[in-house]
């Protein structure tokens, strides 16, 4: 199966590569805030199916770059999405727990109200609903908290800081489930294959399990990482930030499971393997 995929350097986008035979495209050949090079780029390559694991995913500076994030998270998937409806080549795209206000302390289902809070939450909610308005056949995946040895992710951030520092205050009081990149490329791979085969798709969940708030995640990051670092718990209010971040990202990922077989993956056994990935 062809599979041309957005993004090269991404996440999830490494762990495609890592996964599979694909193609990935990095900026220089699709720059997704010239939409117009992504449609070009499946019309060009006619692959049998398309992942776009390519984002804005700088939530707090996307304060300040509302319309490239919006080019970016919403023209272009939205361009990808036309182009594979014309060619009827099935679209796999990634959403976020961002998309949500993260109101109460029950786990989102796919058809639950949208109401994000930042610029990124919105510029996605604006993209999912640009690739369902092309009637191409899609699955939106969303997912929350994505970490991997690549790239800008939070395991990162706070290995870097305990270089530094012997002690750190982290929020607790918003809760979500980390998930690794690895699992998401697999879930997408997975999904790939019924949709490709007639599965009429639409929006699904995929997070990490247990659930957990940045605080207990940053504890167990030193606890798996055996450096000692303490981390006191704050309120999101004594954390200011550009963007607000929703309180419960929690993801009810049923109908992922039911529908595709696809359970959600437990973040601490692949936390391990990947801190003993970025030692050695
Ligand atoms: N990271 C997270 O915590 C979460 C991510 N998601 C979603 O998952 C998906 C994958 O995220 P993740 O793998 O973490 O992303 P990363 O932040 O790791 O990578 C983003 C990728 O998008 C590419 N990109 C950004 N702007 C452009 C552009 N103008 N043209 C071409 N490529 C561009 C980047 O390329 P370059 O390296 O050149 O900048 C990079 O490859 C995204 O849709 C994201 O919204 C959902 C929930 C949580
Ligand atoms: C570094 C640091 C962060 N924090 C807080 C800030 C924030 O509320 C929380 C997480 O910080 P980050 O900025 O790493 O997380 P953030 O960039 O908001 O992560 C999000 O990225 C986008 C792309 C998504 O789609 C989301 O699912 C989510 O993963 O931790 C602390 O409390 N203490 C700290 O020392
Ligand atoms: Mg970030």
């Amino acid at each position: 199966m062809k599979t041309l995929v957005f993004g090269r350097t991404g996440q999830v986008a490494r762990a495609l590569q890592a996964q599979a035979e694909v193609i990935a495209l990095g900026r220089d050949s699709a720059d997704l805030s010239r939409p117009a090079t992504c449609a070009d780029a499946i019309h060009e390559a006619r692959p049998d199916i398309v992942i776009n694991a390519a984002a804005y995913t700088a939530v707090d500076r996307a304060e300040d770059e509302p319309k490239l994030a919006h080019t970016v998270n919403c023209a272009a998937p939205g361009a990808m999405a036309k182009a594979c409806a014309a060619l009827d080549i099935p679209f796999l795209h990634i959403s976020t727990d961002y998309v949500f206000d993260g109101a109460g302390t029950a786990p989102f289902q796919p058809e639950a109200p949208i109401s994000p809070l930042g610029v990124y939450g919105r510029t996605k909610a604006e993209g999912e609903a640009a690739v369902r308005a092309t009637g191409a056949r899609h699955v939106i995946l969303r997912t929350s908290w994505v970490f991997s040895e690549h790239g800008a992710n939070f395991v990162k951030t706070m290995l870097r800081l305990s270089e530094t520092r012997s002690a750190l205050s982290v929020v607790d009081d918003q809760i979500g489930g980390p998930t690794p990149a690895g699992d998401i490329a697999e879930a997408l791979l997975v999904m790939a294959l019924p949709l490709s085969e007639g599965h009429a798709g639409g929006t699904y969940h995929y997070a990490g399990v247990p659930s957990v708030s940045w605080c207990d995640f940053a504890r167990e990051i030193f606890r798996a990482s055996g450096r000692s670092v303490d981390v006191t718990g704050i309120p999101s209010a004594d954390y200011p930030t550009p963007a607000r971040r929703p309180l419960n990202s929690r993801l009810d990922c049923m109908s992922t499971t039911t529908d595709f077989g696809i359970a959600p993956p437990d973040w601490k056994a692949a936390l391990a393997d990947i801190i003993e990935r970025l030692r050695t």
